[in-house]
């Protein structure tokens, strides 16, 4: 047995988790770049002759928004899910990261060129953005997509070497790095900026420079792919062997078929989880992006340290997301921690709506029990989707989360600007986010019922003894 153990790479402990860091490096540097600009939103909506951008509330809005546009209304992400499981991880993944790159390219000459007092408009519809502001969304837009089909490569590569091992913990250590980079950005994204004269265009640059180094990680990763795959290969040859690796030897991109997503389609626990992600992520993505501020109106903390507070959210995330993902591993209960999870965060956004204590040190206690809530979900929804889901359809599966994820992503940060500049309380969008908060409850409690129905394994632990 154990001889047979040793013969594919991703049995090799050293190998899975080298392979693990090198594509969690590659995601760290895009969620620096997701974020990077949120903090820089007291920069942004100074006058241009101040030396900011002149965006209002609802361009910021837009702006934050444009990141899931075109996955939303291209279904992109969509195709990006068939991409990955007809041409592979390899193929898929340098795509991806070449797209972020692209993306961020825009973004800067959006933040940086000289437009003057230009703006992009569409009488049609009655919409206009200044021109920087048209120029960064797209930007933005372009990264998202390379981003979102990055993060659904990423996912497929930790199954693919992590199954049957520590899945959840795997998943929780790339989730918890992601967070750094995010954690990095709204820590040091203003401070940054403010190093370089208040340029905008400044943390931007950098993110720029660390997703390039980014995109090379990936491609050293190919490599270990390609070898993985040889040695799945080789395994193949050998009778019993290839029984016991089912479920590595499914991963073959030949062996996906169209008819077979209604698999995905028909699946009450899969259309669950995707609820359960679209009103989770946006109660918290789409919160970020506005935390800054909220604590500077609401909390009287200074505009130098704002960023810092909703920062601790993925500080928190850093540790507990593996440490939560490796109880699922051993103990289970996945579709409890999604629960308690999805409770806390109604708890938190309730809080923040009614405005009681208005200090910094109870915004920081209320964002540090986000980041609990933020590290619960993440830490047990992600391993939960290859229970529910042969290894064949997981592009497609994470595909499909992420993309019905993405319309919250982009639709939120948009509604909520506009509810911003109307109701400067912050009181009506925080209940929005409360609103998610106890949806996402009601759809954890489905997904517990439905688990008990189904037999999924969601409360199950997922290393087999
Ligand atoms: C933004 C992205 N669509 C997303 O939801 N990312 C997750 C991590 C997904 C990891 C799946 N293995 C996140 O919590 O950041």
């Amino acid at each position: 047995m154990t001889e047979k153990i040793q013969r594919i790479l991703s049995d090799s402990k050293g190998a899975r988790w080298t392979a693990l860091f090198i594509v969690a490096f590659t995601m760290m540097t895009g969620y620096f770049i997701t974020d990077v600009m949120s903090p820089l939103e007291v920069l942004l909506d100074k006058p241009v002759a101040a030396g900011g951008l002149g965006w209002t509330s609802d361009d910021y809005g837009f702006f934050a928004g444009s990141y899931g546009l075109i996955n939303v209304f291209l279904l992109m992400l969509f195709f990006g899910g068939i991409i990955l499981d007809k041409m592979g991880i390899r193929f898929t993944g340098i795509m991806a990261c070449g797209l972020m790159v692209i993306g961020v390219f825009i973004k800067y000459y959006g933040v940086t060129g000289d437009f003057g007092d230009s703006r992009f408009t569409l009488s049609f519809v009655n919409f206009s953005l200044p021109m920087s502001a048209a120029v960064a969304s797209l930007g933005f837009a372009i990264f998202g997509v390379g981003c979102e089909i990055c993060g659904i490569t990423v996912s497929k590569i930790i199954t693919k070497w992590f199954t049957g091992h520590e899945l959840a913990l795997a998943m929780g250590i790339q989730v918890a790095l992601a967070r750094l980079g995010t954690a990095g950005a709204m820590m040091g994204a203003l401070p940054f900026a403010k190093a370089f004269g208040g340029k905008v265009g400044a943390p931007v640059l950098l993110g720029l420079v660390l997703l390039v180094i980014g995109f090379l990680s990936f491609i050293v990763y190919t490599v270990m792919d390609k070898k993985l795959d040889k040695s799945v290969e080789e395994a193949k040859g050998e009778k019993e062997f290839e029984k016991e690796k089912e479920t590595l030897d499914e991963e073959t991109d030949d062996d996906f078929h169209f008819r077979d997503l209604k698999y995905i389609f028909s699946n009450p626990g899969f259309w669950c989880i995707c609820l359960l992600c679209l009103l989770f992520y946006s109660g918290v993505f789409p919160f970020l992006k506005f935390a800054t501020k909220l604590m500077i109106a609401n909390y009287g903390v200074s505009e130098d340290m704002a960023g810092s507070i909703p920062s601790l959210i993925p500080f928190g995330t850093l540790l507990l997301t593996p440490l939560f993902g490796s109880l699922y591993d051993r103990i289970g209960k996945g579709a409890t921690l999604m629960l308690i999870g999805s409770a806390m965060l109604a708890a938190v956004h309730f809080i923040f709506a009614i405005h009681i204590l208005p200090y910094g040190w109870f915004a920081v206690i209320i964002m540090i029990i986000l980041g609990v809530a933020f590290s619960l979900v993440p830490s047990a929804m992600w391993p939960s989707v290859p229970k529910i889901i042969p290894m064949k359809l997981l592009g497609s599966a994470y595909a499909i989360i992420f993309y019905i994820q993405n319309i919250g992503l982009a639709l939120v940060p948009m509604f909520i600007g506009k509810v911003n500049g109307a109701d400067p309380s912050y009181t009506t969008s925080m209940s929005i986010f409360c609103g998610f908060g106890v949806a996402a409850v009601v759809i954890s409690l489905l997904l517990i019922a439905v688990d008990k129905k189904k037999h999924y394994g969601l409360q199950d632990a997922n290393i087999k003894k």
